[in-house]
């Protein structure tokens, strides 16, 4: 079963939820809400990554994402940082964090692949082509499908080369990260192009600015959640380890209808 992970920004500036959850006990409320409403892991991040995001220290980061990790795992949530930072991934892993999520697949932060393998956490490795100042500049490809494939190739040697072990490590593509709308959605239909790398690959499209191409121009941001539940379906189909949403009612109730159908068969 795909696994739902809720977005826990615990930023200021994050694109579609910054600030409404930047005090430790407002997130810690809203972690333990997505978990009410079905997430299996929260994602609990305290840099923005969006395009143009400005850089945050990892004692800041640290100060606004640790507290949270405590507490949520105390009450037995299931917990992954969201970060670039080495020693904010090894604070988290002290905290009780159960996976790191790093949108660089360990290129922002030479010290993250040893923090990776001396915790032995499981390590989101996304597709990334820099930081938010440079991204969009990056967003050029011959192949979107191939290049994104490759780097990942790459990003695992690398890791395993570190001593991350193989089993530890799960695949991203890095919807909107240094790609354009087209990118997006050709990477979407062609997850399984992902599949000869062996590993759990996990997808975080939710309410990102590609999915305003399926809506009325100037629809908000929050009015990507039905499309974003459609894409949850789609990637669970295409065999997704993870998908990383902000509206986990929506999601939820969206596998709960392909796991409820995939025990049965629609037409004989
Ligand atoms: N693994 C992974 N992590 C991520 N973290 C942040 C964002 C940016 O979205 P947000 O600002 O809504 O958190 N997207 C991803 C993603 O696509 N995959």
């Amino acid at each position: 079963m795909t696994l739902i992970m809720g977005v826990l920004n615990v930023t200021p500036d994050s694109f579609s939820d910054g600030g409404r959850w930047a005090s430790t006990d407002a997130a810690i409320e809203h972690g333990l809400l997505l978990a009410a409403q079905g997430a299996d892991l929260i994602d609990v991040g305290g840099e923005s990554t969006r395009p143009g995001a400005t850089r945050v220290a990892p004692a800041e980061e640290q100060s606004r994402v640790v507290p949270v990790i405590t507490e949520l795992a105390r009450q037995g949530l299931r917990i992954s940082v969201d970060t670039l930072n080495g020693s904010t991934a090894r604070a988290a892993a002290a905290a009780g964090a159960e996976i790191i999520n790093d949108v660089s697949g360990g290129l922002a932060d030479p010290l993250m692949a040893s923090v990776a393998a001396e915790t032995g956490l499981t390590y989101v490795a996304m597709h990334w082509r820099g930081h938010a100042q440079q991204m969009d500049a990056l967003a050029l490809y011959d192949d979107v499908v191939a290049e994104v494939h490759a780097a990942l190739a790459e990003r695992i040697a690398v890791l395993t080369a570190a001593g991350v072990a193989r089993d530890r490590i799960v695949l991203d593509p890095g919807l909107g990260f240094a790609k354009l709308p087209e990118h997006n959605w050709r990477v979407l239909a062609h997850l399984d192009a992902l599949a000869d790398l062996g590993l759990p690959v996990m997808v975080g499209a939710s309410r990102k600015r590609f999915l305003a191409e399926v809506l009325p121009d100037g629809a908000p941001v929050q009015g990507r959640d039905l499309a974003t539940a459609v894409v949850s379906v789609l990637c669970a189909q295409a065999g997704a380890w993870a998908v990383r949403v902000h509206d986990v009612p929506g999601t939820r109730t969206a596998l709960n209808v392909l796991n409820r159908l995939g025990s049965t068969r629609m037409v004989s």
